[in-house]
């Protein structure tokens, strides 16, 4: 059983195109996430699927309920937290907490064994008002708010954007705690590095899916060795191997440039032993396995 179904969707604002095309499905249960950089249509995407943008073409159902027909089973269904703050900044954290259990006859008592571990840390701060909170503190009130009348789907629109690093991971920490409560989760996020704490992941770029699979398959699917490279002097370094016409592609990866050979017979040592004569200085080059980023890449270069 699928708890989204998108078909075909798509959305225009005048002549730029958002989402185009995009299909996929969520199981019932899973962690799914959409992964793109910004402006790919993941935020479209998510309006749509909360009902609170009408798509121009296509279809998406949630919790089997279609978007534009059944609106409003969609909004007691769904828990839907935007990528911007959208709280109200006035109110206290309580207050904010017992405004969303209010809008959907709930009290914060009846589903307090959903929020509690992450409605612990907040505890402190309850008298506190909503803007005045730190962004991992404002972040877990979000995620409280959208809980608050237990939904069966979880959609969550770039929740860690602009988070601190330990924020992000306690984040995707409590994640796996909901996931285990049975709700459905799509999550976008523009940092690859969570793409592999979801099952599945799509890839999407200029509103279209590129890709749809785990994050070890679409790895996998890599269909280059891959090699990252270094040398004291890296911005020389990019340049000359955009020159020579054994390389495939080079990209610039923090330390290493992640590089890809057209010849596919050619060993490391072949590899080395090239570069060595085309190279006046000291390189370090080893084979590495791909990452998320360098497989979306490679994707949109196709
Ligand atoms: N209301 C709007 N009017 C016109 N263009 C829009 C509107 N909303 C989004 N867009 C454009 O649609 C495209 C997709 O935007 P969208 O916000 O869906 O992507 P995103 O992946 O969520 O990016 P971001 O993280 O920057 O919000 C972008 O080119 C954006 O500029």
């Amino acid at each position: 059983m699928h708890s989204v179904v998108v078909e075909n969707l798509r959305k225009q604002y005048k002549e730029n195109v958002a989402v185009d095309d995009a299909s996929f499905k969520v199981n019932e249960g899973e962690t799914f996430g959409l992964i793109g950089p910004d402006g790919s249509g993941k935020t479209s995407i998510f309006r749509m699927l909360a009902t609170l943008l009408v798509p121009d073409g296509g279809e998406a159902h949630v919790c089997g309920w279609d978007v534009v027909k059944n609106y409003k089973e969609i909004r007691k269904s769904v828990g839907y937290m935007p990528g911007t703050f959208s709280l109200y900044q006035d109110l206290t954290v309580e207050e904010n907490l017992h405004f969303f259990a209010t809008i959907f006859n709930t009290t914060i008592t009846e589903n307090y064994s959903l929020i509690k571990d992450i409605y612990v840390q907040l505890e402190p701060f309850k008298n506190r008002r909503s803007g005045n909170l730190s962004g991992g503190m404002k972040q877990k009130l979000a995620l409280c708010c959208a809980l608050i009348h237990r939904p069966e789907v979880l959609f969550l629109d770039e929740p860690t954007t602009g988070v601190d690093t330990v924020s992000r991971k306690e984040f995707w920490e409590m994640l796996k705690k909901l996931k285990k409560e049975g709700i459905t989760i799509l999550v976008s996020t523009p940092y690859m590095d969570e793409a592999t704490l979801c099952e599945r992941i799509g890839l999407i770029q200029k509103g279209r899916l590129l890709s749809i699979d785990p994050p070890q398959v679409i790895i996998e699917k890599y269909p280059k060795a891959l090699y990252a490279i270094k040398s004291h002097n890296m911005i020389e370094l990019l340049s000359a191997l955009r020159e020579l016409p054994l390389i495939g592609s080079v990209h610039s990866f923090g330390e290493h440039h992640h590089i890809t050979i057209v010849d596919r017979t050619l060993t490391l040592l072949d590899i080395r032993a090239t570069l060595e004569k085309e190279l006046p200085y000291p390189f370090q080059i080893d084979k590495i396995e791909p990452s998320v980023e360098d497989c979306f890449i490679q994707l949109m270069e196709k």
